[in-house]
């Protein structure tokens, strides 16, 4: 398995590097001034990628590696990832599903609960001595709220299942009708938004799902409507997200990730109607390890011949 020379993108997990390393010969890109100085060398030498939702293996960084045959994302958004070309070329792709669906379904709630409830302004409050001057005030309930879903892929059905431990009515918004739920389905993502109190983020990027959230979308929602994405940045038109938020169009957002991150457009700081995130849905030490786990199992299975065991293409 040795002969395996795997470059890793960018820092994403120590306990992944460490076992990278103890099975093949690791490469680390940020380890080298620039791609053009790493390839100049190694180029020849890299037969598998290891990227994530910040770098993954894009048309440039494929082509740069002409003996590549294996793409291992620790992450399982696929849009860092030039499939189209990996296809073509006949380099083998993998992804992170099923580990870090719980995580991702957890922090879309805790997301729902800290704009309705506002925990992280009153957190401030308590903190800030303000307290002493006087109550919090009134929040908004979670309990029994709409819930609509863009998206009822795993991570989607996940969010569906706690949301209606809450009480609350789920409808969902997706390609097709899913056989098998008691949800309502919308066949129009405006028609969902328009239907429901709380709107969740939960599709893939896609060409197709690029800013599927428009200023149509978020007017539709309204002003007492609240936005959570826990997808992708792209997936919102962020400069209407923003001006709609800013003069009250929107109820409140929960937000994990932005269009530009590690960048957050200034004029959410100064908002207390959303919460950001710094793109943490599966950071637990436990999901973190469980997905390495699945990149190096994968690359296992590739050195060996043996079938992938989450292969995309
Ligand atoms: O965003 C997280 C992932 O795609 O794994």
């Amino acid at each position: 398995m040795e002969n395996l020379s795997v470059l890793m993108t960018c820092p994403m997990s120590t306990y992944l590097e460490q076992e990278l390393e103890k099975r093949f010969k690791l490469f680390k890109l940020w380890h080298y001034s620039s791609t053009d100085q790493f390839a100049k060398v190694n180029a020849n030498s890299i037969r598998a990628v290891v990227g994530d939702t910040k770098i993954g293996a894009d048309a440039k960084l494929i082509d740069t590696l002409p003996k590549l045959e294996i793409v291992a994302s620790y992450s399982v958004g696929l849009d860092k990832i030039d499939l189209t070309k990996c296809e073509q070329k006949g380099i083998r792709v993998t992804n992170t599903p099923d580990v870090l669906t719980d995580d991702v379904a957890d922090i879309a709630i805790g997301l729902i609960l800290a704009v309705l409830r506002r925990l992280c302004v009153s957190d401030g409050f308590v903190r800030s001595g303000s307290w002493k001057n006087g109550d919090f005030g009134l929040t908004s309930k979670f309990s029994g709220k709409s819930v609509g879903i863009v998206g009822l892929g795993r991570i989607g059905s996940a969010i569906a299942k706690r949301a209606e431990a809450f009480g609350c009515p789920i409808s969902y918004y997706s390609r097709t009708e899913k056989p098998n739920t008691n949800y309502k389905y919308h066949s129009n993502i405006i028609d969902l938004a328009t239907t429901c109190e709380i709107l969740v983020i939960a599709c893939a990027l896609t060409v197709e799902t690029h800013r599927i959230v428009n200023g149509g979308v978020i007017d539709a929602l309204g002003p007492k409507g609240i936005l959570i994405n826990i997808g992708r940045g792209l997936l919102i038109n962020e400069t209407e997200l923003v001006a709609a938020l800013i003069e009250g169009r929107l109820g409140g957002a929960g937000l994990d990730v932005f269009e530009k991150e590690p960048v957050v457009p200034d004029e959410l700081f100064g908002l207390d109607n959303v919460v950001l995130l710094p793109h943490v849905g599966t950071d637990t030490e436990e999901t973190s390890n469980a997905m390495a786990d699945l990149v190096i199992q994968n690359l296992e299975a590739y050195s060996l011949s043996k079938p992938l065991l989450t292969p995309v293409v």
